[in-house]
Parts: structure tokens; C-alpha cells; sequence
């Protein structure tokens, strides 16, 4: 059939292919956050709460909640050793590397999206593989994909374009990092002074290194805003804009009237509700890690995940950070992730790096 012509121009007609009419993968959403557990722990007496059975019940929830999307990933454990006031996190949320889409987020653009068509494994070097093209549209002078054959970030502060499940290559393709998970271990451990943190195992974690996804709810701006309000009440928040320098006007190149100090990102993530281990990442002024921007099956470029790489080699046990502003010591402005700060609200930062600024937004 020959492809209708309207006034010389030739319209191509879009056929969807079969995997792409196969490809629907399931979304999840705010409203359906299980609570059956934490509801049931939370009626349990204060001494069942703080034995060793109540370790390892949190420890089994978070195989079981990340068994499908995470089956490899090493064990997180759960130590406290500096006190005897309580064995786990509070069981305020539910463990998930899941995105729960919250109220008046759209779904992940699917028709948008699009995938490359090589065989076998990308080629950093193709002429013709469509996800180096858009990788390499964002990230200036750097050739090849933005990883190197072990699969570490070669440079920070780019936007991620992993290749997806409409790409022809195989699994074992580079350009596919974020989505096969946590490979590094991680402990969740209670710290001296800064509540919960998030430590490194026995093994040094190579610079560049994924470590997990800031899993929770998407929400909008606005609900964000909403909930900021009430979590600045007491004291600590788990919201993060999805603000990056590549989704602003001018840097985007799509022009357009507002100013950069009136631009504001459309979502952010909370982590109170439903989230995984990053929601325990405490901040620092010369943080071990930083947040880059990722895509996997999502065309909305408003969307991106928040993958979080580390940005030297992190010792054995060493905490993990990352600077909550987006600022850190090297740095006036990195292009990282900033903290939901509208109304922010300082304290007093505890991170002990040499250059601390003696502040952290709460
Ligand atoms: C996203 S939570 C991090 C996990 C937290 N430590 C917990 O136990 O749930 C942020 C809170 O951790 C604490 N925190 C994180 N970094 C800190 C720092 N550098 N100095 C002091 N407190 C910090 C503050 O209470 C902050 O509001």
C-alpha cells in the first residue's frame, strides 16, 4: 500500500510493531502502597518492636518486596550498634524500588518512546544505533555511551538514556545498567548522631558505580509542596524535586518565556510512604555519591529516574551521601538533584567533612 501524499508531502504512516502493542508494563500507583505490615507492627508492644525478631522480619520484607525487580542484589542488613532504643527504622513505610505514580501523574509515554534497532550488543562506536544518537545530543564532547565496559558512569551531570525494552540488543547490552538493579552491598546502620544511614559492605564500590534508585511516590509539584509543609513540621523529609539542569528552558534549547528563577520542575519523589535503602541517605558537603538523571522506558523527558552513582571510590563500611542542595564542596553548582526547598528549612548539618558548611537543608 503506497503511503498517502497531501500536497507533494509524503505522510509515512505509523505502524505500531507487535512488540510494541505486547510492550504495557504494569504502573503502579500512590493509592495502592500496601500497609497491612507496617499497620500490624506498629500495634505490636514497643518490646517486640525492639528484638531481634523484628531485625529480621524487616530484613525478609524488603527481600520479599524487592524479590521480582531486584532477585540478584545482594542482602541488605540492618545494624544497629551505638544503642539499645530501637533495632530497625521506624515501620513507616512500605520497602519498594518501585515509582507509584501518585494523583494527576500521567502514565510512563510509551507512544513516545523508541528503541534501537541493533543486534547482539550496542556499538559505542555505530553510526546507526538511535540510543547513542540521543545519548550523545546530551552529553557534550563525550563519545560513546555514557558508560564504560564495566559499566560505570565515565562523567556525572548528564541525563541517562539507557537502551529499553523496545531495543533490539540483547540484555547483556552496556548501555543497560540502572535498570538490572543494586549489585554493590549495602547495610542500612544507625549512626551516632544523624538517625539511620546507609553504609557500604565489606568491599571497596569503584567510582562511578550504580548503587539504587530513589524509589517512591511521583507526585506533582504541587502535592509536593503540600506535603512538604507538613513533613518541615516534624523535622525530616524524603521529598525530592526532579529538577536537573537539562529540563530547564534555556538549557534544553526550547526557549520559551520564563526565566530560569521562575522555572519549576513538574514532579517530585517522595520516599515517606513508599521507598527502598536511599530513603536512609544522609547528606554531606563532600558526599561519596551523587544523583544523575536516568531513562529507561519513559519518553517524558520530565520524568527521569533518579539513579544514584558514586562519584569516587567509597571505602569499605564508609557511609554513603549525597549533597541534599545539589551543592558540594568541589563545586558551586554540579547540576545534581536539588532538594524540595521551597520553604526550606536549615539545620544544623552533622556530615564532619572538612569543608562542612555547618548547615543542611531538614
Ligand atoms: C532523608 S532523611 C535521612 C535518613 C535519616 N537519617 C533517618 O534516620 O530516617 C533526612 C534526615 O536525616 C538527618 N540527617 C541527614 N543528614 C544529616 C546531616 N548531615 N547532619 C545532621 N542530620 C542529618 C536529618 O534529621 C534529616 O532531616
Amino acid at each position: 500500500m503506497s503511503s498517502p501524499q497531501i500536497a507533494g508531502l509524503t505522510i509515512v504512516e505509523f505502524t505500531p510493531t507487535r512488540m510494541m502493542l505486547e510492550f504495557s508494563p504494569k504502573i503502579y500507583y500512590s493509592r495502592d502502597i500496601p500497609h497491612a505490615l507496617q499497620d500490624l507492627v506498629n500495634t505490636m508492644e514497643v518490646s517486640y518492636r525492639r528484638s531481634l525478631v523484628a531485625k529480621d522480619m524487616f530484613e525478609a520484607a524488603i527481600l520479599e518486596n524487592t524479590y521480582e525487580d531486584e532477585p540478584d542484589a545482594p542482602h541488605i542488613s540492618i545494624i544497629n550498634d551505638v544503642d539499645d532504643l530501637d533495632v530497625t527504622p521506624a515501620w513507616e513505610f512500605y520497602y519498594s524500588n518501585r515509582i507509584w505514580h501518585g494523583d494527576d501523574v500521567p502514565p510512563p509515554d510509551l507512544p513516545n518512546l523508541r528503541g534501537c534497532d541493533c543486534e547482539g550488543y550496542c556499538d559505542p562506536k555505530s553510526q546507526t544505533c538511535s540510543c547513542l544518537k540521543r545519548q550523545q545530543e546530551y552529553s557534550g564532547h563525550l563519545s560513546g555511551f555514557i558508560y564504560d565496559d564495566k559499566g560505570r558512569l565515565k562523567q556525572r551531570g548528564f541525563p541517562i538514556f539507557e537502551c529499553n525494552d523496545l531495543c533490539g540488543c540483547l540484555d547483556g547490552c552496556r548501555n543497560r545498567v540502572v535498570q538490572h538493579g543494586r549489585q554493590y552491598t549495602v547495610n542500612l546502620r544507625k549512626t551516632t548522631n544523624k538517625g539511620w544511614g546507609v553504609f557500604a559492605g565489606r568491599q571497596k564500590i569503584p567510582k562511578g558505580s550504580f548503587i539504587g534508585v530513589y524509589a517512591g511516590e511521583l507526585l506533582t509539584e504541587n502535592e509536593g509542596e503540600q506535603r512538604g509543609i507538613k513533613y518541615n513540621k516534624f523535622g525530616r523529609t524524603y521529598l525530592f524535586q526532579l529538577d536537573f539542569y537539562h529540563l530547564r528552558p534555556e538549557e534544553s534549547g526550547t526557549g520559551g518565556d520564563e526565566g530560569d528563577d521562575d522555572w519549576q520542575p513538574k514532579y517530585v519523589i517522595d520516599a515517606y510512604h513508599a521507598g527502598n535503602f536511599t530513603r536512609f541517605l544522609n547528606h554531606s558537603c563532600d558526599p561519596n555519591c551523587a544523583m544523575n538523571a536516568c531513562y529507561v522506558n519513559e519518553a517524558n523527558l520530565d520524568k527521569p529516574l533518579l539513579a544514584l552513582f558514586t562519584r569516587r571510590e567509597v571505602q569499605p563500611w564508609e557511609e554513603l551521601c549525597f549533597s541534599y542542595t545539589g551543592y558540594d564542596s568541589d563545586e558551586e553548582d554540579d547540576g545534581d538533584i536539588h532538594v524540595n526547598n521551597g520553604d526550606a528549612v536549615y539545620a544544623p548539618c552533622l556530615c564532619g567533612a572538612k569543608r562542612c558548611k555547618g548547615y543542611m537543608f531538614k
